[in-house]
């Protein structure tokens, strides 16, 4: 097996040639310069050409010099398959790499500092290098077959060398961005990125629009059964979490209504003198109540009520929105109304009956808290517990840069989200932009990191893009997307043309810390998400239940004539717990039959159903 540098060669980039041997893309090359000793490169093309489609057909890498060189090292260029690589130097040559140099595979400890940065113990194993197989054979054993793959519908340990993220190096590059569209292995990357975390006893915490981040259910065809129940809680807005309406700062409850629907500037100082030290929910919405209908009566009407007769509670009501509307009186009525519906709507939600109390908990605890609530909701509640945990974190922080006695130790924490275009939207506002931007700069200083997920990074506030160091790029085939992602990264051209491309569970991780981007596969996670129910896989066992519990329910009628299912159908319902009607009865008792579980015979009295063995 022969390799060699053909061609025009620089300092950053050439051709390799090889009669026998195919290129791998993202592979990594010695090529033994005469003059700079060993130099490692990454193929990132690959070609193949034989007698039958001669060299000289277009494309873009066997330019004249290529060829030229060819027949130089004694290659025939119409009679032998050549195999071409353009590849790029991953550090740089001070001059342009000898043409004819030898081109060799690595062994692993020659490239080990270009494929695992950190130590194991610290790295989230996310899956494998791609393309490392020859090179791995050569790594010590305990790096081998660390984690299970999924491709071409079979489980296989890796063959490759394992590719880590190292957990340490978050201090230095702490945000991390995940990029993909639909179906692109996205949410599978995010689960396994957060076993990972798990495995660490990370504190972590993760916002979950989709309802789908669950670590209970470990992977049916897995070998390595591994669940992570005690690793992580799950909390619903308002089920089991909220916010203490009395612990609301001012700001907070302006954050919290404008979430709901933006608040009007009338609105905004209406809360500003509306809102006062102490106010319980309680409090605060009787005010509201009681001063909107104040503004609706007007002073007249108040003071003439209070000259007639009254339950004294109603009394006491009247002078109370005398009171109010002297106090308040240029208050437009449509501000008031405006926040006590804003204020209404997140009671409802049951955001005031809870506090985050068990969230700081399970953090503190070095777990991974879940929570899961509708988008809006999300919004609202996110920016709060963001705000308050990071406050909380960056106190004690302070507190101990300072010297001072510090407060209550809040540990440093990871923030993931999928859909992170809606939380940091570019363009227009989201009530937790504010938070996650100030927390994308300045987190860092306190060890807390954010890991975003969104389809849409061109939608994704530039700000925040710019802060996340670390790139997971799954599949993208939107042009724009692709855009911002060449943008934001160093991928290089021929990567960005392979984004539309990729498998799903490929990625390319463009991170500092590598200098370059490394094209990975996602390992099988150990959990599933509660979604994975094929819908037609639901639809067939549905039907299946329906039908035997039909079968059941009806076997006691058995055998029996379509005129009697008027008398049957009621006790058929209760039994079955559904809904038939005479006619949809039928029609299911035909179903039976055509499945052979019931047969149907004619008779001089109509259509009689029995049971199918029977005959
Ligand atoms: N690492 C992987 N190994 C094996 N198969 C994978 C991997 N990642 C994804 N897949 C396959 O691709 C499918 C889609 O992946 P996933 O649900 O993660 O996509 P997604 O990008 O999150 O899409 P969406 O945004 O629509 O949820 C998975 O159901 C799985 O079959």
């Amino acid at each position: 097996m022969q390799m060699q540098v053909v061609g025009l060669t620089t300092p950053q980039e050439v051709y390799v040639a090889s009669k026998d041997r195919k290129f791998r893309i993202n592979e990594l090359l010695v090529l033994e310069d005469l003059y700079q000793g060993n130099l490692i490169g990454e193929v990132v093309e690959s070609n193949s050409y034989n007698r039958f489609i001669p060299l000289s057909i277009g494309s873009s890498i066997h330019d004249a010099d290529v060829l030229e060189s060819l027949k130089h090292l004694g290659y025939s260029i119409s009679e032998d398959e050549i195999n071409i690589a353009k590849v790029k130097l991953i550090t740089e040559a001070s001059f342009p790499v000898v043409t004819g140099s030898s081109v060799r595979l690595p062994a692993f400890d020659e490239v080990r500092g270009h494929l695992l940065k950190g130590v194991r113990e610290d790295g989230l194993l996310l899956g494998e290098i791609k393309n490392t197989e020859e090179t791995a054979a050569t790594m010590e054993d305990d790096l081998k077959g660390l984690c299970e793959m999924f491709s071409g519908g079979k489980l296989y340990k890796t063959k490759n060398v394992p590719f880590f993220l190292d957990l340490r190096s978050f201090q230095q590059y702490p945000h991390i961005g995940v990029f993909g569209g639909s179906g692109s292995g996205k949410s599978f990357g995010l689960r396994v990125i957060m076993e990972e975390i798990m495995k660490h006893g990370f504190p972590a915490l993760m916002l979950d629009p989709h309802y789908e981040m669950e670590f209970s259910e470990s992977q049916e065809s897995s070998e390595e059964k591994r669940d992570f129940k005690d690793n992580f809680r799950k909390f619903q807005i308002g089920e089991h979490i909220g916010v203490e309406f009395l612990n609301l700062s001012r700001g907070d409850l302006l954050a919290l209504l404008s979430a709901v629907s933006p608040l009007t500037e009338a609105m905004s100082s209406a809360i500003e003198s509306l809102h006062l030290r102490g106010d319980t929910y309680l409090s605060f919405s009787n005010r509201l109540e009681l001063l909107s209908e104040a503004l609706e009566m007007g002073r007249l009407r108040i003071e003439q009520a209070l000259k007639q007769d009254m339950e004294p509670m109603e009394r006491e009501k009247h002078v109370k929105m005398r009171q109010l509307l002297e106090e308040y009186q240029n208050i437009p009525l449509p501000s008031v109304q405006g926040i006590a519906w804003r204020l209404r709507r997140l009671h409802n939600s049951g955001l005031f009956s809870h506090d985050i109390k068990p969230v700081k908990e399970a953090m503190m605890q070095g777990k991974l808290a879940v929570i899961q609530g509708p988008i809006w909701l999300l919004q609202v509640f996110s920016t709060y517990l963001l705000s308050n945990i990071y406050r909380k974190r960056r106190d004690y922080k302070d507190g101990e840069l300072k010297g001072e006695a510090s407060g209550d130790y809040f540990p440093p924490f990871i923030i993931a989200t999928d859909e992170a275009h809606n939380f940091a939207p570019k363009g227009r506002d989201a009530a937790t932009k504010g938070i996650i931007t100030e927390i994308a700069q300045e987190g860092r200083k306190y060890g807390v990191f954010l890991i975003l997920a969104t389809q849409r990074p061109t939608l994704l506030d530039e700000t925040v893009t710019a802060q996340l160091n670390t790139k997971i790029i799954f599949r993208t085939v939107r042009a724009s997307d692709i855009g911002t992602i060449s943008e934001e990264t160093d991928i290089k051209a021929e990567e960005a043309r392979r984004l539309p491309y990729l498998p799903s569970g490929d990625a390319f991780v463009s991170s500092p810390l590598f200098g370059r981007t490394v094209a990975i596969r996602v390992r099988f996670p150990h959990t599933r998400s509660p979604h994975t129910q094929n819908p037609l896989d639901e639809i067939q066992l549905h039907r299946e239940n329906s039908e035997d519990k039909l079968l059941e329910a009806i076997k006691p009628h058995l055998p029996i004539y379509a005129a009697s299912f008027a008398r049957a159908v009621e006790e058929i319902n209760r039994q079955a717990g559904a809904n038939y009607e005479v006619r949809t009865l039928k029609a299911a008792l035909d179903t039976l039959v055509e499945n052979g579980k019931l047969t149907r015979k004619a008779s001089p009295l109509g259509d009689i159903y029995q049971m199918a063995d029977i005959y």
